[in-house]
């Protein structure tokens, strides 16, 4: 599905450049469920704004079903985000003063959907996330935990071919990131959602599919995880 193909990264800073991605090759199959661990500035978030299309200025190539995303224009690139990418963060990025089904609704709205549609479906998500009946709680008043599981509700709610979270678990205490760990892997099991992952965490990276180890910008491992550490 995702094939990364010699890609190298740089960012400017006035007339210097900093190399912060060396010659990734990466392929993410459909189903995965991926970790991608590494140091703080080894460069994880950048790889994984590549992963998730948020970021299309780096030198490589980028075949996403085959096809390498540079031929798409700038409106076609933001589409193939909206349709294919569901994103959850760390701090959640949720708007604190609106509606846990405002929130959900968004990316809903942003597809044109039906306003009948729309509270079914943010209805169905948040049940599949356990917060059935949180419609009209407003995030500031939600522990971190439920925070998080309204922004994966929103970030499943348009059906994305395949999720991104960078550190979702980063602001959560050992048995709430664990909760949290439970809803991503039942999603990648249950539904078969792709989910690529960055985390400190290795209890959280252990329990993934596959755990890739980035050190100075380079892919340094690709291993199996290693469930077994998990459960036992
Ligand atoms: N917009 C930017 N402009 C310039 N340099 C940047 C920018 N974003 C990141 N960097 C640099 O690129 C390198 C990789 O950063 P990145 O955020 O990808 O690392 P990371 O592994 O995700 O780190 P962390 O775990 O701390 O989030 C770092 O040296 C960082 O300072």
């Amino acid at each position: 599905m995702i094939k990364l193909k010699n890609i190298n990264k740089y960012y400017r800073q006035g007339s210097q450049r900093f190399h912060v991605l060396h010659d990734i090759n990466v392929e993410i199959n459909q189903g995965e469920l991926v970790a991608i661990i590494g140091e703080s500035g080894s460069g994880k978030s950048t790889l994984i704004n590549i992963v998730g299309f948020l970021d299309d200025d780096f030198e490589g190539t980028y075949f996403y079903h085959n096809h390498p995303i540079h031929d798409y224009s700038r409106k076609q690139f933001s589409s193939l985000r909206n349709q294919n990418v569901g994103f959850v963060f760390q701090n959640f990025k949720l708007l604190r003063e609106s509606t846990v089904a405002d929130n959900v609704s968004l990316p809903l709205l942003y597809a044109g959907k039906r306003r009948q549609e729309i509270g079914a479906r943010v209805a169905e998500v948040l049940n599949q996330v356990g917060l059935a009946g949180y419609e009209n709680q407003l995030p500031k008043n939600m522990s971190g935990g439920q925070q998080q599981r309204v922004s994966i509700a929103r970030a499943i709610s348009t059906h994305p071919k395949f999720l991104i979270a960078d550190e979702p678990t980063g602001a959560l205490d050992t048995e709430t990131s664990q909760e949290i760990m439970d809803l991503f892997k039942c999603l990648n099991r249950k539904e078969g959602t792709t989910i690529t992952m960055v985390t400190h965490d290795p209890h959280v990276a252990e329990q993934c599919d596959r755990i890739i180890k980035i050190i100075d910008g380079r892919i340094v491992s690709d291993s199996k995880g290693g469930e077994y550490h998990a459960n036992s």
